[in-house]
Formats: structure tokens, C-alpha cells, sequence
């Protein structure tokens, strides 16, 4: 087996070297890990074009050749799982244990999606006209792109990659720059697995605006999918009109998590630290304005204090539960944010900055109270390990608090209420609701948002038809 340490583009499955070359640091030491290539317009034109020659005959090969492929691609991640995680936790920061489950939860996609290809049916309709049947095919889409983000570095490539071999497609990846390695990690697993060249392809680049768009507006990429901001996700969402081109976005959410008065406070409370320092809070899914009923806060906050004191910070390769955040931007938005909330009256009952013995981007596991809707840190996604609690008087209060947004991603509620649970799951504008749970993740499972929190669904039984087209083919004088 060969080093799973890569550095330069993977394109028709050759490593591709650049002279431009861009630093990737461990966010924990600050130390550069590697030097990556860099992709230019010329280099991304021409892993599309591969990709294009490589659809021609990867679409055509049958199903239980790339099902087993894809088989033994999930099974080279599970057998590296380790040496995976240590390369995503060097580069993004997360605990190694932490990395080690995304790497289970990204290889349960290309699992999943490797039983979904058996399962691309089309239909055969009945006709109003005699001697007319309808026959419905499912066609792969094409070349397909994916603008991946760096919080999960390896599970939001293969929620992407998986469905699109799956369904016969080829793509071109352009992964995060802060995070490149373990893409090009997971491309050579699927060049010793046997995976073609040309049907994955990854470029990594400092110009992502120069790549998205050159991805967006090729009329030989037929699919784009983004997880990433909403701002981004609209300009590519315009760009992908130029050619009518199918997307799907995943983007920014502003999660509510409601404790009801008649919750298990002590199950809330283990559900809200799972949810909310995930990823120490660097995820689309976490909840971001913790919205408790006034007449249970106190004792819910009671219960918050000694759960959220005894998380450990610190580097991810040692026993911890959260590590540092991904840069100073990330570290500088959430001082903003609780600064703004502190000037406005909320009031820091733990933490509240960052632990500078461990280093300048470790920020402390962070108890706000007294938060309410109009401060910024109700409005923003917060993206750290800050829990901003605010109140509300009853049912109807916490399901407009909670809805106030132009987000509508994930959503939480925790209640022991039967009726309840179905009112407030039917009201609550979201695309995905997790009642007394803060995990919601599971290859299985749709995810996806509404509102301006995105289009489309990966995973699950729905994720497959982003990446096929469907064919009315009529047949006559039967
Ligand atoms: O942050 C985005 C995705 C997280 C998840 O898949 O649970």
C-alpha cells in the first residue's frame, strides 16, 4: 500500500504536480503539514474533460462491477479508518476519535450508495391509447462537480462521490482548501481499489472562485453539488443557470433546540452536548439558539453547567473532547458574537474565550444565558462551542422563536408529549427535526434543508435521484 499522505492534484488517476503550491497547517501547533498543488482554470478544464471521457464508458459498466468497486472502496476506508482519522485531525483539528467516526460515518455512504445502484429501477406505465406502452428509464446524469467544505472532510465528499459512481456518473471534486489531505487520501484508496482513472478527479485550489465557476458554468458538467455558505451557494446557484445546470445546495442553518416543560431535562441536556459540540460546534447541524420554556430554565441550566465544565479542550491527537477551531476567522467571529451578546446583556456563565496556555484558536466550551432573538449571535450561524440560551413562555412563543429565520436545515425539540411532538414536528419550517436527539446523521437518513438553507437531499433512498435523469421512452403499434 502506498503513503496515504498526498500532495498533488489527482486527475485521470495520476498525481499531478503544480510549481504554485499552498500551506496546509495543523490549526492545533500552526505548523505547515503540507504543500498541496493548486489548481488553476487549465487544470480544471482538464479534469472535466477526463471526467467527460471517463463517463463514456464508466456509465456503460454494469451495475455489480461498480457496486463491488465501490464495495471495496468503503472497505480500504474502514482498513485505514486510523490512518485517516490522523491525517483529518492533523488538518482540521478535530479529536482523532472524533475524525475516526467521521471516517465510519463517510465510508457508510459509499456502503449505502453501493446497495442503492442495485436498486435504480424504471417503471413500465399503462397507456390511455391502445397499443402504447410508457416506459420509464433512469439515466446516469453525467459529469457531475462537488464544492466540498472543511468542517467534515471526508463524509461530505463521499455524500457526494458515492451516489454520483453509484449512479454511473463520473466528478470532479474541488475540495476545501483548508483541508485538502483527506480528499487526496480517499482518492488513492479508490485508485487501489480499482476504481477507473478519470471517474474520480480532485482539485484542490486557492482560487475557488475561479474553480466554482469554471465548474458552475461548464456545459459538460451536468450536476453540481455545494455544501458550503449561503452566500456562496447563491452566486453558484446563478452561475448554474447559465446552462440550466441540475444543483443541490446544503448550506448555512441556524438551528433552534427547544426544551419543552414537560422534557426529560437530564436527557435534553445530554442531547444538547451532543449536538452542540459535534465538531466543537463547527457544524451546519449544530444547534445554534438553545430555546428553553421559562418555566423549566433554571433548572435546565442547572443541569447545562457541570455537563459543559467537564468537556476537556485540547489537541486532538490527546484524549479530548473538542479541539481548536479551524483558523482566526472562525475564532474571531465567535469573539464578535458573544462580545455583541455580552454588550447587549447576555450574561457568560462559563467560558467565554479562548484558552490561550493551549493555544489562540482554542476557544472554551461557552454558556451564555439572557441571549435573546435580536442579538446577533440568535441571527448568525455561530460555528463553536458556545451555547446561547434564551426563553419562552409557551408552545405557540417557541415555534415562532423558533421559525424566525431564513434558515431551515436542522431542528430540534425534546418533549415527552405524544400530541405535542406531532404539533411541533408538522410546524417547525425545517428540513430535518430531531426530537429528544441531538444526532440526527445517518447515511440512511434524507438530509438536506429548506428555505435558504438549500435544495435537494443527500443520503438515504432520495440521495441517488440527484444524480440520475429520468427518460419517458413511449413505445407504439404494440
Ligand atoms: O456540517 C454538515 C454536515 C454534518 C452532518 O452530516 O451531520
Amino acid at each position: 500500500m502506498k503513503s496515504l499522505t498526498k500532495k498533488d492534484l489527482f486527475i485521470e488517476g495520476h498525481w499531478v504536480p503544480t510549481e504554485k503550491r499552498f500551506a496546509v497547517t495543523n490549526p492545533a501547533t500552526g505548523e505547515t503539514i503540507s504543500e498541496v498543488a493548486d489548481a488553476d482554470a487549465e487544470l480544471t478544464e482538464r479534469a472535466i474533460n477526463v471526467a467527460e471521457q471517463a463517463f463514456s464508458s464508466w456509465s456503460k459498466t454494469p451495475t455489480q462491477e461498480r457496486v463491488k468497486l465501490l464495495r471495496k472502496w468503503y472497505q480500504a476506508m474502514m482498513d485505514n479508518q486510523q490512518a485517516l482519522a490522523e491525517i483529518m485531525s492533523a488538518e482540521q483539528g478535530k479529536p482523532v476519535a472524533e475524525a475516526a467516526g467521521e471516517i465510519a460515518y463517510g465510508a457508510s455512504f459509499v456502503d449505502w450508495f453501493a446497495g442503492e445502484a442495485e436498486r435504480i429501477n424504471g417503471d413500465i406505465l399503462p397507456h390511455t391509447e391502445a397499443g402504447k406502452r410508457v416506459m420509464v428509464m433512469k439515466q446516469p446524469i453525467g459529469v457531475c462537480a462537488a464544492i466540498t467544505p472543511w468542517n467534515f472532510p471526508n463524509a461530505m465528499i463521499t455524500r457526494k462521490v458515492a451516489p454520483a459512481l453509484a449512479a454511473g456518473c463520473t466528478i470532479v471534486v474541488k475540495p476545501p482548501q483548508l483541508t485538502p489531505l483527506s480528499a487526496l487520501a480517499i482518492a488513492q484508496l479508490a485508485s487501489e481499489v480499482g476504481i477507473p482513472d478519470g471517474v474520480i478527479n480532485i482539485v484542490p485550489s486557492t482560487d475557488a472562485k475561479t474553480v466554482g465557476k469554471i465548474l458552475a458554468e461548464s456545459p459538460k458538467v451536468r450536476k453540481l453539488s455545494f455544501t458550503g455558505s449561503t452566500d456562496v451557494g447563491k452566486v453558484l446557484m446563478s452561475q448554474c443557470a447559465s446552462n440550466v445546470k441540475k444543483i443541490s445546495l446544503e448550506l448555512g442553518g441556524n438551528a433552534p433546540f427547544l426544551v419543552f416543560d414537560d422534557a426529560d431535562l437530564d436527557e435534553a441536556v445530554e442531547q444538547l452536548i451532543a449536538c452542540k459540540f459535534r465538531n466543537a460546534g463547527q457544524t451546519c447541524i449544530s444547534a445554534n439558539r438553545v430555546l428553553v420554556q421559562a418555566s423549566v430554565a433554571d433548572k435546565f441550566i442547572e443541569k447545562l453547567k457541570p455537563a459543559i465544565s467537564k468537556l476537556k479542550l485540547g489537541v486532538g491527537t490527546d484524549d479530548v473532547d473538542l479541539g481548536p477551531l479551524v483558523n482566526q476567522d472562525a475564532v474571531d467571529k465567535v469573539n464578535r458574537l458573544v462580545k455583541s451578546a455580552v454588550d447587549n446583556g447576555a450574561e457568560v456563565v462559563l467560558g467565554g474565550k479562548v484558552d490561550s496556555d493551549l493555544g489562540e484558536l482554542f476557544y472554551q466550551p461557552t454558556l451564555l444565558t439572557g441571549v435573546t432573538g435580536e442579538m446577533e449571535i440568535s441571527e448568525e450561524e455561530i460555528f463553536g462551542p458556545v451555547v446561547a440560551v434564551s426563553t419562552f413562555d409557551d408552545e405557540q412563543q417557541g415555534i415562532e422563536r423558533a421559525n424566525d429565520t431564513p434558515f431551515g436545515l436542522a431542528s430540534y425539540f425534546c418533549s415527552r408529549s405524544v400530541d405535542r411532538i406531532f404539533r411541533v414536528s408538522e410546524a417547525l419550517e425545517y428540513g430535518m427535526v430531531g426530537i429528544n436527539a441531538g444526532g440526527i446523521s445517518h447515511a440512511f437518513n434524507p438530509f438536506g434543508g429548506v428555505k435558504e438553507s438549500g435544495i435537494g437531499r443527500e443520503g438515504s433512498k432520495y440521495g441517488i435521484d440527484e444524480y440520475l435523469e429520468i427518460k419517458t421512452v413511449t413505445l407504439g403499434g404494440l
